[in-house]
């Protein structure tokens, strides 16, 4: 194993989380986001809207498919885990962890943010929506699946570090371990 994938909605806490976990384990992170943004030179409004969204997708599968083979932690976008081609390739290149967060929290995150344009387009109703639909996808790409509601960015940060040092450099362990999708914080 040598990426760690964090997969989930807008607003699930993947950046914040990547971010933390990136201190605390001391590995390095990226965002794919940001890479994106970089490699562009727009951010992620004008993508979607000088290019299209349909641009922004195939952005996201080359950053998959030609990022080298390092130990990093990479939070992926909301969208990554629709395609089952991005969804192969994840599980064969690392563990991924699903941030599952109550549609309640995922909507007082983001519903002001500008930088979101499915949110900016999209009714509360209509988000919620694409929240159910999308969810199966991050079930199906997740390796583990953490369940993040009333917990703190710490708490969450805590076990998934402790998921990933319990499973990291051990991969056909790891593919044992993983062969029945594990849910930590459903008490
Ligand atoms: N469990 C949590 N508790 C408190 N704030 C959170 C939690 N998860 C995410 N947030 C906050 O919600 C906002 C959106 O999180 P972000 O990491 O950008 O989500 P994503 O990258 O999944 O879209 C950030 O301000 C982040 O700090
Ligand atoms: O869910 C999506 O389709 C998207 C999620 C965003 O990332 P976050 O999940 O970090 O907000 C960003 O990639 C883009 O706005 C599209
Ligand atoms: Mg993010």
């Amino acid at each position: 194993m040598k990426k760690v994938y964090l997969v989930g909605f807008m607003g699930s806490g993947k950046s914040a989380i990547g971010r933390r976990l990136s201190y605390f384990l001391r590995m390095p992170y990226y965002d794919m986001d940001k890479e994106i943004i970089r490699r562009e030179g727009l951010t992620i409004p004008e993508i979607f809207e000088q290019k299209g969204e349909a641009y922004f997708r195939q952005k996201e599968t080359q950053f998959l498919k030609e990022f080298r083979d390092e130990f990093c932690i990479i939070a992926t976008g909301g969208g990554v885990s629709i395609s089952e081609e991005n969804r192969k390739i994840m599980r064969q290149t690392g563990l991924v962890l699903f941030l599952d967060a109550a549609f309640s929290d995922i909507w007082k995150r983001v519903h002001r943010d500008k930088n979101r344009p499915i949110v900016q387009k999209s009714t509360k109703e209509e988000l919620e929506e694409l929240y159910l639909k999308r969810r199966k996808y991050y079930l199906n790409a997740a390796h583990i699946t953490v369940r993040t509601e009333g917990r703190s960015l710490r708490q969450i940060v805590d076990y998934a570090a402790f998921q990933i040092n319990r499973l990291k450099g051990d991969h056909i362990g790891v593919e044992k371990a993983w062969s029945s999708p594990q849910t930590i914080f459903r008490k």
